[in-house]
């Protein structure tokens, strides 16, 4: 019953999907979270307490470089309402970890996965599981080369609010096999877990990084420009982010009803001859719409670098 999930490279990424998962999962009543047990580890206790179906992780097992990172994550995991109880930690022990697991979540740097996956008995362990990789620019074609044909290689692009299940997953998979039945039901509840979640095709990647995956950074330099305006004007700092967050994730959530459209709710705050309208022509001034679509853009190409060796220079 439920089945153990490892994230190889537990960094923000990792963080932020763990999180969101096991939130998801302590929020749905009776809960069933094993314990984790590691070899040299006092074994953990294992009380499922509910049913359960197999396509969701019961146990979690995150994996780092350094020991440095250990005392981090369990900073935030041990932190009030945290995770300390249901993650396993472990540094520089990857092939332990990925035996003990059935799904892996590779969440490293880009130019780390190849090392990472040619690690002594990194690919005998991998046999017949599910690997997700996260990483940027980093192909599915690429990665079913680093590993044997029986692993099923799925590529998916999370963002950063996935921490609070508020996030946007775009999922690829290469071939029909490797993401039907079972497999698929996994993916899926993984990610719907943490916010919205859909299948696109591969070719689409690098633009889905650019646009949900870094989309977070592009975001908050808005909602930071807003702010400082209401700043300038003599809003108290603490209240103008709230204003332009609040603002933000309104104006958004009104975008995600079936049937709107962004122009028209624009339209829709715009009286004739009003405030708004002088606002917008300033915006249009600054080239504001061409300067964060060219962000996008460059943003793309940059993406579809990363999974590559680097150039001479
Ligand atoms: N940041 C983002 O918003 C997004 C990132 N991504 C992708 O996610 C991936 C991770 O990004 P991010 O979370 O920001 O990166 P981080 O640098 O925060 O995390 C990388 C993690 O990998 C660990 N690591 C390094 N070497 C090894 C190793 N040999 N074995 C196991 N773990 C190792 C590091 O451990 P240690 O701390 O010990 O060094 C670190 O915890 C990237 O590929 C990126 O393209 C995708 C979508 C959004
Ligand atoms: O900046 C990056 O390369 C990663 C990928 C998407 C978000 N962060």
């Amino acid at each position: 019953m439920g089945y153990t999930l490892c994230v190889v490279g537990c960094g923000t990424m990792g963080v932020a999907i763990l999180s969101g998962v096991v939130a998801s999962l302590e929020s749905r009543s009776p809960l069933s979270i094993t314990h984790p047990k590691w070899e040299s580890h006092t074994p953990g206790t294992s009380t499922p307490v509910g049913p359960l179906d197999d396509t969701l992780p019961t146990r979690f097992i995150a994996c780092v470089k350094r020991e440095d990172s250990v005392k981090r994550l369990r900073a935030v995991f041990d932190a009030p309402g945290g995770l300390s109880s249901t993650v396993q930690i472990v540094a520089g022990d990857n092939l332990n970890a990925v035996k003990q697991s059935d799904v892996v979540l590779l969440c490293c740097k880009p130019q780390l996965a190849y090392t990472i996956l040619s690690e002594p008995g990194i690919k005998e362990a991998l046999d017949g599981k599910l690997l997700i990789s996260i990483l940027a620019g980093v192909t599915i074609k690429q990665i079913t080369d680093w590993v044997t044909p029986t692993t099923k290689v799925i590529r998916a692009m999370p963002n950063t609010p996935c921490k609070i299940r508020e996030g946007m997953t775009v999922i690829s998979t290469l071939t029909s096999t490797s993401g039907s039945g079972g497999d698929r039901q996994i993916i899926l509840n993984i990610f719907s877990s943490i916010g919205r979640c859909r299948f696109l095709d591969e070719k689409h990647f690098d633009a889905c990084t650019a646009l949900s995956g870094s989309g977070p950074a592009f975001a908050c330099i808005f909602l930071e420009a807003m702010a400082d305006g209401g700043v300038m004007m003599g809003l108290p700092r603490p209240e103008a982010l709230e204003l332009a967050a609040q603002t933000l994730q309104g104006a958004a959530r009104m975008a995600l009803q079936p049937g709107a459209h962004p122009a028209q709710i624009k339209d829709s705050v715009t009286t004739p001859g009003g405030c708004t309208i002088a606002g917008l022509l300033t915006l249009e001034d600054g080239r504001v719409r061409s300067t964060i679509a060219r962000a996008i853009q460059v943003a793309t190409e940059r993406a579809s670098e990363l999974g590559q060796p680097a150039a001479p220079r």
